[in-house]
C-alpha cells in the first residue's frame, strides 16, 4: 500500500508555547482521514505545515513521495496537493468561473486541460448554478463549493480539508459532504480532513484524535468504538419491581430515570440473549449502538492510550 503522507515526530513551537508535540503518522494513498481534536489541539497548525504554508520547528514530512524542505518553496507538493481552509481564498469581484480558472492557470495547465478538469469539478461541486455568479455574492454553501472546486481544479493527489462545512446549515452541510464522500470513493482521492461532526469521522478510513498537540488515539471508527464506544440497552418493565430483580439476578448493573432501565451491552447479540430472557417482563426495549460522539467524548475525558 503506498503512503500518501508521511509525518515522524512533528513538532510547532509558537513561542513558549508548544502547540504540536512531536506527533507520528501515516496516510495510506486514497484514504479518507479524519483529524478530530477539541479546539486549540493543533489541526489547523499540523494541516498547514504539511500544506507548506507554516514552517516545522522540527521532525519530517514527506506528501506524495516529496519530503517538506524549510529551505525551498516545496513546489511538488504544492502541485499534488489541493487545500481548503476555513477561510476562502477566492477574489469576490470574480465569478467562480473565473476565479476557479484562474487558480487553474497559476498550475500551468492548457486550455484543454483546464476545460476538461473544470467539467471534472463541476461534476461533483454541481456548479451549474453559480459558475455565472460573482463569489461575493453567493450564500455559505455556494462558497464552499466553490472553494472546494478551486482547490480541485489541477486535480490533486491529496486534498486537505479543514472543516469544510462548519458553519453550513444541516441541508447544506449535508450536500457538500455528500460532494466529498463521492469524490474520494469515485477517484480514489486522499483526503486529510479536520471535522467537528463525528458523523463524518464515522465514514473515514482512518481517525487520529489529538489532544493537546499530542496523538492520544488512532484507528478505525470500528476499532475507536469497541475501544471507546459501548453499546447499549434501554428497557421499560410490565412491573419495576419484577424487572429490578431480573437485572439483580443476572448481575446487570443499570441506572434508572422515569421507569427507564439502561445497561451496557457487549454486542447486539448480547441485547438478544438479553432479551429472550427478560421478554416475558417487557413493554419495550431499544438497543443504542456506540458512536463517534461518545468515543470523542471519552478519549477528550479519559486522556485515550497514544
Ligand atoms: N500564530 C500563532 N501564534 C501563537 N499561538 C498560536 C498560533 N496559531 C495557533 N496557536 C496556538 O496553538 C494551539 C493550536 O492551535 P490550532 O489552531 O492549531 O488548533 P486547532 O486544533 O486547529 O483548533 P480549532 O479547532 O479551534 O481550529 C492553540 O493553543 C493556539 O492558541
Amino acid at each position: 500500500m503506498t503512503i500518501a503522507i508521511q509525518v515522524k515526530n512533528l513538532r510547532k513551537q509558537y513561542g513558549e508555547h508548544e502547540a504540536v508535540k512531536g506527533i507520528s503518522f501515516e496516510v495510506k494513498k486514497g484514504e479518507l482521514l479524519a483529524f478530530l481534536g477539541a479546539n486549540g489541539a493543533g489541526k489547523s497548525t499540523t494541516i498547514e505545515i504539511l500544506c507548506t504554508l507554516l514552517k516545522k520547528t522540527s521532525g519530517t514530512v514527506n506528501i506524495n513521495g516529496f519530503t517538506l524542505d524549510a529551505k525551498n518553496d516545496n513546489a511538488d507538493i504544492r502541485k499534488s496537493i489541493g487545500v481548503v481552509f476555513q477561510q476562502s481564498l477566492l477574489d469576490e469581484r470574480l465569478t467562480v468561473y473565473e476565479n476557479i480558472m484562474h487558480r487553474g492557470k497559476t498550475y500551468g495547465l492548457t486550455k484543454t486541460e483546464l476545460t476538461a478538469n473544470y467539467q471534472f469539478v463541476s461534476t461533483y461541486l454541481h456548479l451549474e448554478d453559480i459558475e455565472k455568479k460573482k463569489y461575493g455574492t453567493l450564500s455559505g454553501g455556494q462558497k464552499r463549493r466553490a472553494d472546494i472546486a478551486r482547490a480541485l481544479i489541477h486535480k490533486p493527489q491529496i486534498l486537505f480539508l479543514d472543516e469544510p462545512t462548519t458553519g453550513l446549515d444541516p441541508q447544506t452541510r449535508q450536500f457538500v459532504w455528500q460532494a466529498i464522500k463521492k469524490l474520494q470513493q469515485e477517484t480514489n482521492m486522499t483526503i486529510f480532513l479536520t471535522t467537528h461532526y463525528m458523523e463524518e469521522a464515522a465514514v473515514a478510513h482512518h481517525v487520529i484524535v489529538l489532544k493537546k498537540g499530542q496523538i492520544v488515539a488512532q484507528g478505525t471508527p470500528d476499532a475507536l468504538k469497541t475501544t471507546y464506544a459501548y453499546d447499549q440497552m434501554t428497557l421499560v418493565f410490565q412491573n419495576e419491581k419484577d424487572g429490578e430483580k431480573w437485572l439483580l439476578e443476572n448481575e446487570l448493573t443499570y441506572t434508572e430515570k422515569q421507569g427507564i432501565y439502561t445497561i451496557k451491552v457487549d454486542s447486539t447479540l448480547h441485547a438478544l440473549t438479553l432479551l429472550k430472557k427478560a421478554e416475558p417482563l417487557l413493554v419495550s426495549f431499544e438497543v443504542i449502538k456506540g458512536t463517534m460522539d461518545d468515543v470523542f467524548i471519552h478519549i477528550m475525558e479519559d486522556g485515550g492510550a497514544a
